[in-house]
């Protein structure tokens, strides 16, 4: 069969991938990228994906690490987006289920150098990539693809405050201003325009989704926050460290970044922007000994003749009928272990003891609404989709 005729092949059965050839390595007949044997299998892996008429084709930058599997671990049940592209740079060459055993039943393509992707077979891109190296990607690709990041390369509005957080220039600052800041449940309306979205780190995340509602309504201080923060492991990335090893974080915990953790600027960002002056808070994150999960407990003085129950009801008013954050019954405490795989924030309010004050706990997955479930969140808002498409988890219990 000639590439022709490959390809007129490919449009009367009007799906997508279209069928490739992969340059350089002969003639392979590649569906959904994966390599088939014959025009038989050919045609078994064309009707497969015309019945999972799955309609968007995605491509996955950095699939060999954490956040880059979860995302293809969420797709699998996506009712639209398929994908056709997924890179790596050291496990570059391999297949997803080699890397991630627990991926082994997904029929997806190998993953390949950002050097060698074909981006013209992509209409979106989660970019799962470290911070810095993310800048100069997303600068080379072609114009086109709407664009998810997960890294914290375009969060920061101010480019010289991502130079001092981030200890090196910003390498697109042009691309810095069109980019949208995605706290879903905040921002939803301009993230359904947006071509580019930063998508916030796992701690900005669980701190503002309840401080962001009540800095809203000024029902507390916005002096004095302090919020001490705990996270699982799999929130420092599959890269190997020392600072990581079993040995170095099990049966104990410790705290890091202390007044100097590089999501300070951004949770700030985002409180200020709320209260439209300046906003600054004592964060202090912890590493626990689990693989995911996220729990912030954030202290505040609630404001003038404001009560815990006036906290609640506006948590409670600001997130009714959202889907994945939820406030819980009054008195009930939120655990890491009940939004486990899942995309839910749940969190509550408490009174302190010392008059005035209120403590307040969220809890996330790191992993998902941290990360991976609110990316897929905002994309579905960007390409048109309900929100909540491949994201319907329960969470994973015990
Ligand atoms: N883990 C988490 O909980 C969260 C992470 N994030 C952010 O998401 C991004 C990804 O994080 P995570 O998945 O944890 O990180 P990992 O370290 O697990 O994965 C990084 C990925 O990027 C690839 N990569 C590394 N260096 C390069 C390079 N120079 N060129 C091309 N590809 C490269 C790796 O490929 P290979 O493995 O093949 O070398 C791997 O696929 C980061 O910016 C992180 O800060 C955001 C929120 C939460
Ligand atoms: C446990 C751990 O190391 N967590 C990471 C934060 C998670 C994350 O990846 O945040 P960004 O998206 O902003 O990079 C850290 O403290 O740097």
């Amino acid at each position: 069969m000639s590439c022709l005729e490959l390809q007129a092949f490919s449009v009367d059965f009007g799906c997508f991938p279209k069928f490739r050839v992969k340059k350089g390595s002969g003639m392979r007949f590649f569906v959904k990228g994966s390599a088939v044997s014959s025009p038989q299998s050919v045609q078994d892996a064309s009707l497969r994906m015309q019945r999972s008429k799955k309609t968007v084709r995605v491509g996955v930058l950095g699939a060999s690490g954490y956040t880059g599997s979860e995302i293809v671990r969420l797709l699998a049940n996506h009712p639209h987006f398929g994908i056709t592209l997924m890179t790596a740079d050291r496990k570059a060459g391999q297949s997803i289920g080699s890397v991630f055993p627990h991926l082994i039943t997904q029929d997806l393509p190998d993953m390949v150098a950002i050097k060698d992707a074909d981006f013209s077979d992509v209409d979106a891109v989660f970019c799962c990539l470290p911070h810095g190296t993310t800048q100069e990607v997303i600068k080379g690709l072609p114009k086109g693809p709407k664009i998810v990041d997960l890294s914290a390369d375009f969060r920061l509005r101010n480019v010289d405050e991502y130079e001092k957080w981030y200890g090196q220039p910003h390498r697109a600052a042009e691309l810095q201003k069109e980019a949208i800041y995605g706290l879903t449940e905040v921002s939803r309306d301009e993230i359904k325009n947006a071509w580019l979205v930063a998508n916030p780190g796992c701690y900005p995340t669980s701190i503002q989704l309840p401080l962001v509602p009540l800095i809203k309504e000024r029902l507390i201080s916005l002096e004095n926050i302090i919020i001490d923060a705990k996270s699982g492991v799999s929130g420092a990335g599959r890269g190997a460290k020392e600072a990581n090893l079993y040995t170095e974080v099990s049966e104990g915990i410790h705290a890091y970044g202390i007044t100097n953790h590089r999501h300070v600027p951004e949770i700030e960002q985002g409180l200020s922007d709320t209260s439209q002056c300046k906003v600054t808070v004592s964060f202090t994150p912890h590493l626990m000994p689990m693989s995911r999960g996220m729990q912030s407990t954030i202290y505040v003085e609630m404001a003038q003749g404001v009560t815990i129950d006036d906290l609640y009801k506006q948590l409670a008013s600001a997130y009714e009928g959202e889907e994945f954050v939820k406030v819980l019954e009054k008195g009930a405490v939120p655990h890491t272990r009940n939004v486990r795989g899942s995309n839910y924030c749940f969190m509550n309010v408490f009174p302190d003891r010392i008059p005035g004050r209120a403590i307040i706990i969220s809890v996330i997955d790191n992993l998902v609404k941290g990360a991976s479930g609110q990316a897929l969140q905002n994309l579905n808002l960007m390409m048109g989709f309900p929100e909540n498409a491949g994201l319907q988890y329960q969470p994973l219990f015990p």
